[in-house]
């Protein structure tokens, strides 16, 4: 495959979840309208959200064998034409009924995509995994602009349908540009080998962190859901604000959760901090985050605590869970995936149902059910942290983890150390000066010397120093006669 087509493929996948992200807020969004479209009361239409998590999860398992079977490339246009005839559908009907089977078209919609989707982007690039992350980012700028959108169309008096008309249209012309663009080709089909789950027997602590991460993949994914359902009527009835600064909270909750991913991405690409605890900092600031939103009644300070919630809540700390689960089963990642998403689907319809009973005693209620959630999500972890510290005890992973970090400083320093040594290069032929300067390695030696602290390795460290200061000496050489030649 072409590096053109691959940039091509690639940005017609992306924008399926631009419109993804759409697609999952674009009914809360647009709650209060629909319950007079449909002549039903708030917790109908809530009701009627969680057909997608219904969907979803009827959907999951078959899709994804389908997709093994019938290629990639089918799955996602059929995710596409289902998602065309939600969006056009919602707008034509007023019967709650015929709504609900269409988010249900939705929520399968949006397994097809999945399964489609998530393996193209392995088969494209070698298996790297970096190009999926970029899926949550453009979920997020679509969760980002609708918002914007609904609220200046409200705002103008504007016809809800548009949003929903736009949309699919941008989904048919991309339905159009995808027919006529190809997918990589599939490595043949390996030997289908049955990966056990349990292939190793089960400790105490392995099947507690089993369960402590289902739950998590309904709670991480429960959070999130139900941030985005209630808080923009929880802006307009609660915090007295207008229709365009209520649905802007949502947008700055999108904008967080991109600025998140972008954040998460590189710590764990650095190995700065470990998972496990990323994910208890992450979990707790989420709390701290929601208090703020449901108590405050000040609409900066929840506008702000808005973004910072969605960089904690929704920047990925979803996949870094699923990360952990992985890790732990390292031969079943694809089973692994399943349950942890299905218990997401779990969440996708149920808290619609959950917090459309509450929406009766008041918005607020609903939204602060929120807290009850992000707390269970800290507990757990709190309790995982310690399983896994048990776990990982017995074995060389936590005391390499610490090593990968060390050695990216260590790493990070060198070059800086470098740096330097090039500078003095350039100036020695400038001042003729030698390369060797036997009293300044002197120097350095000794210092070092005095501020080792276990003496009894002191021979190994100066070994190290001399060492750097040997390669200082090679690396000027090679600068200095570069720089001469020039
Ligand atoms: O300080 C200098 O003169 C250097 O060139 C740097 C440096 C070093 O690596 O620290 C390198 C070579 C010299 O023999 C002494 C020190």
């Amino acid at each position: 495959m072409n590096r053109s087509n691959k940039v091509r493929l690639s940005l017609i996948l992306y924008l399926n979840y631009f419109v993804h992200g759409i697609g999952l807020i674009i009914l809360t969004q647009n709650m209060k309208t629909l319950s007079g479209e449909w002549g039903t009361p708030l917790a109908v239409v809530s009701f009627a959200i969680s057909g997608m998590g219904i969907g979803k999860l009827i959907a999951y398992y078959a899709l994804g064998s389908l997709s093994d079977r019938y290629g990639r490339k089918a799955l996602v246009v059929f995710g596409m034409g289902l998602y065309v005839v939600f969006f056009f559908g919602i707008t034509l009907t007023h019967d709650f009924h015929i709504a609900y089977l269409l988010t249900i078209l939705a929520g399968m919609a949006n397994s097809a995509l999945d399964s489609g989707t998530y393996p193209t982007f392995l088969e494209m690039n070698g298996n790297n995994g970096a190009y999926n992350i970029l899926i949550k980012a453009a979920m997020s700028l679509g969760e980002f602009v609708l918002p914007i959108y609904i609220g200046l169309n409200e705002n103008l008096g504007g016809w809800y349908g548009m949003s929903f008309i736009i949309t699919g249209a941008i989904l048919l012309i991309n339905l159009i540009l995808i027919s006529r663009t190809k997918f990589p080709q599939r490595p043949k089909t390996e030997k289908q080998i049955s990966q056990r789950l349990f292939s190793e027997r089960l400790t105490a602590p392995k099947i507690g962190m089993l369960i402590i991460l289902s739950i998590y993949g309904y709670t991480s994914m429960a959070v999130m859901i139900l941030f985005t359902q209630w808080i923009t009527l929880y802006g307009i009835d609660f915090l007295g604000m207008n229709n365009l600064q209520a649905h802007f909270l949502l947008s700055l909750y999108s904008m967080g959760s991109i600025i998140g991913v972008l954040l998460i991405f590189s710590i764990l690409q650095r190995g700065l901090i470990r998972d496990i605890r990323l994910i208890v900092g992450l979990n707790g600031l989420s709390v701290l985050n929601l208090l703020v939103i449901c108590f405050s009644t000040h609409p900066l300070l929840v506008s702000i605590t808005s973004f910072l919630f969605g960089v904690t809540a929704a920047g990925g700390v979803m996949q870094v869970g699923l990360n952990i689960f992985s890790a732990m089963f390292p031969h079943a990642k694809g089973r692994v995936t399943g349950i942890y998403f299905s218990f997401g689907s779990i969440a996708l319809f149920t808290v619609p149902i959950i917090t459309g009973m509450l929406s009766k005693i008041s918005t607020a209620a609903a939204l602060r059910f929120d807290i009850v959630l992000a707390l269970i999500s800290l507990v757990i972890w709190v309790i995982g942290h310690r399983l896994m510290d048990s776990i990982e005890s017995s074995d060389l992973s936590r005391e390499r983890r610490q090593i990968n970090s060390i050695d990216f400083f260590i790493l990070k320093l060198l070059q800086r150390r470098f740096k330097h040594v090039r500078a003095i290069g350039l100036k020695k032929i400038q001042q003729n000066g030698t390369i060797f300067d036997s009293a300044r390695e002197k120097e350095i030696l000794d210092k070092i010397e005095q501020k080792i602290r276990d003496k009894e390795n002191s021979r190994y460290y100066q070994s190290i120093f001399k060492s750097i200061m040997t390669s200082s000496k090679n690396y000027q050489s090679e600068v200095q006669e570069k720089g001469r030649v020039q």
